[in-house]
């Protein structure tokens, strides 16, 4: 593999006296946010549908499904239909008792080819038709302007693929999973159906709950929440530690409430929160929910949501099957949605593996790189705060903006690095995995894997920082002898998305992936006696 780390920042040549306008183009692009540029996005939707296979009607063995193309119909054998002239169909119809019958079936068939064009693949009876685009929203079900001017707004021209299927799913009040490539508009699949169904504002408890792994997610899906609602006088609500503080939450009352699971509970458990009016439940990351640390929270919370009416949701860009399995113990009749293939990263993101040697050699490769080029906004992942905070010291008295985050940090240093990162201020962003799901920065051209991630999963969400909404981005990740027997794993990912590998790497054996988050040497170049 490529030993000379300096070709990593393929992109703007990073020249100091250039800086300003180099600069300026930067913060450019972070002002253009929500002009983005859809029609990528529907591209590549495109792009990918001949891949897909359609399979002919069957039952399933659902545990294989993981990669199994389209569900049952068979667009093939039925095309015979389409081509009967005009007249003669007509006559046929005219005479046909299961005239209704027919139609139902030519509409399935054309759902078929439709989701077939957008690589979504769908199992559960009965899925509503996927969305043909967003005027739909008004057409089929009746949503109020004020979504659609708000669309408009946020330049989102044509509905991304799990958002075609998944808004209909949920709008006929569908319980569903959904799993769809990072940057593919997940937030907006959930939040709509929610707005649309809530209707107007009332003041009946909560209506609607979306729970989010950290604290930054949760933030971030409370203003996309808030930018799709504007204009209607939803009460859209954040769970903050200042609201947990209320020493009695049993009549608050909001609209939409996003949180983290750990806040949730405390507020039912300690300020007697009542959850048992909610209607919609959406679980993003829900892979994340449902790790060890968290389920016990989710499930705490899943009983205390008790309305028989309730619709819930799950979503993420990795669903492992126990994942599946688990919430299909809780799910009444639900539909999955998978956009792609499961489990697979962006294929928007240029993916590479860069040998380092040592941990030394880490760090000489990152200032070689950045004196040579340097393509911002970048973001660096490290596999702890121990490591965030070396490097950090390490980079913050070169020439570049950099800041870090971590879970060391309060919540408002947090806030600040995320918002300054977004503004142009910051740079280059070190950070540990606790903005590497979810997290929508949009211009991150470069995702720099300085320690290597500890499964596949955590792979696939880091580098999608990068190459979100139908942009291009780039993913490097460093690896030294000790990844080696873990390289094999991203390895997969990598060619599942279409990047190229070293075929020494496609040979090393199997292995079973535990957290793989070895103790590293430290990334600090000063002399001990001046540490700390
Ligand atoms: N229909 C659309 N057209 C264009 N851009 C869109 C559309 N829907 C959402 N976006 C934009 O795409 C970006 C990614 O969306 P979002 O954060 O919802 O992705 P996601 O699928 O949830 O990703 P992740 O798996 O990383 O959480 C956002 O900047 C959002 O504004």
């Amino acid at each position: 593999m490529a030993k000379d780390p300096s070709f990593l920042f393929a992109g703007v040549h990073f020249n100091k006296r250039k800086f300003a306008s180099d600069f300026a183009r930067f913060e450019e692009k972070q002002g253009t946010d929500d002009s983005v540029n859809t029609s990528s996005l529907f591209r590549t939707a495109v792009a990918v549908q001949e891949k897909v296979i359609v399979s002919p009607v069957k039952k399933r063995k659902r545990r294989g499904a993981t990669s199994d193309p389209v569900e049952g119909f068979n667009v093939f054998k039925s095309s015979k239909l389409e081509s009967d002239p005009p007249e003669e169909q007509a006559e046929k119809d005219e005479y046909d008792p299961s005239k209704e019958k027919k139609e139902l079936f030519r509409q399935m068939e054309h759902d078929a080819v439709f989701r077939k064009r957008y690589n979504i693949h769908v199992s559960g009876a009965n899925i509503p038709s996927p969305l043909q685009d967003f005027a739909e929203l008004k057409t089929r079900y009746g949503c109020k302007p004020y979504i659609l001017r708000n669309v408009c707004k946020l330049g989102y021209k044509e509905p991304t693929p799990i958002q075609r299927q998944i808004i209909p799913v949920l709008l006929s009040g569908r319980e569903c999973f959904a799993c769809a490539p990072t940057g593919s508009g997940k937030t907006m699949a959930f939040v709509c159906p929610i707005l649309v169904k809530l209707k107007d504002a009332t003041k009946d408890g909560i209506r609607a709950v979306i729970i989010s792994p950290t604290k930054e997610l949760a933030a971030q899906t409370t203003r996309e929440c808030k930018k799709l609602a504007r204009g209607n006088k939803f009460r859209i609500k954040l769970m903050t530690k200042a609201l947990i503080r209320t020493p009695d939450l049993s009549n608050f009352h909001c609209d939409i409430l996003i949180s983290t699971p750990l806040r949730l509970r405390l507020a039912v458990k300690k300020r007697k929160m009542d959850l048992s009016r909610v209607e919609y439940l959406v679980l993003d990351e829900s892979d994340k929910l449902f790790e060890l640390g968290l389920v016990k929270q989710i499930d705490f919370i899943v009983k205390v949501c008790s309305n028989p009416a309730i619709v819930r949701s799950l979503f993420s860009a990795t669903l492992p099957d126990f994942v599946e399995d688990l919430a299909r113990t809780i799910m009444h009749d639900a539909v999955r949605v998978i956009v792609g293939r499961k489990n697979t990263a962006s294929e928007l993101v240029n993916q590479k593996l860069v040998f380092a040697g040592s941990e030394e050699g880490k760090l000489l490769a990152l200032r070689q790189s950045f004196a040579e080029r340097l393509n911002p906004p970048v973001l660096i992942f490290l596999q702890n705060k121990g490591r965030a905070k070396e490097l950090y010291e390490e980079l913050v008295f070169s020439n570049i903006r950099v800041g870090v985050i971590h879970s060391d940090l309060s919540q408002m240093q947090r806030e600040n690095a995320v918002d300054d990162f977004r503004a142009g201020k910051i740079w280059v962003l070190i950070a540990t995995d606790v903005i590497a799901r979810g997290m929508d920065f949009k211009g991150v051209n470069c995702v720099i894997n300085f320690d290597f991630p500890d499964s596949a999963a955590a792979y696939i969400h880091r580098i999608g920082r990068s190459g979100r909404a139908g942009r291009r981005g780039e993913a490097i990740t460093f690896y030294t002898e000790e990844d080696i027997p873990y390289l094999r794993n991203i390895a997969n990912v990598m060619t599942a998305s279409g990047c190229e590998v070293p075929p020494w790497i496609l040979s090393l054996p199997k292995k079973k992936w535990k957290k793989h988050r070895p103790k590293r040497v430290s990334i600090s170049t000063k002399p001990e006696d001046q540490e700390e």
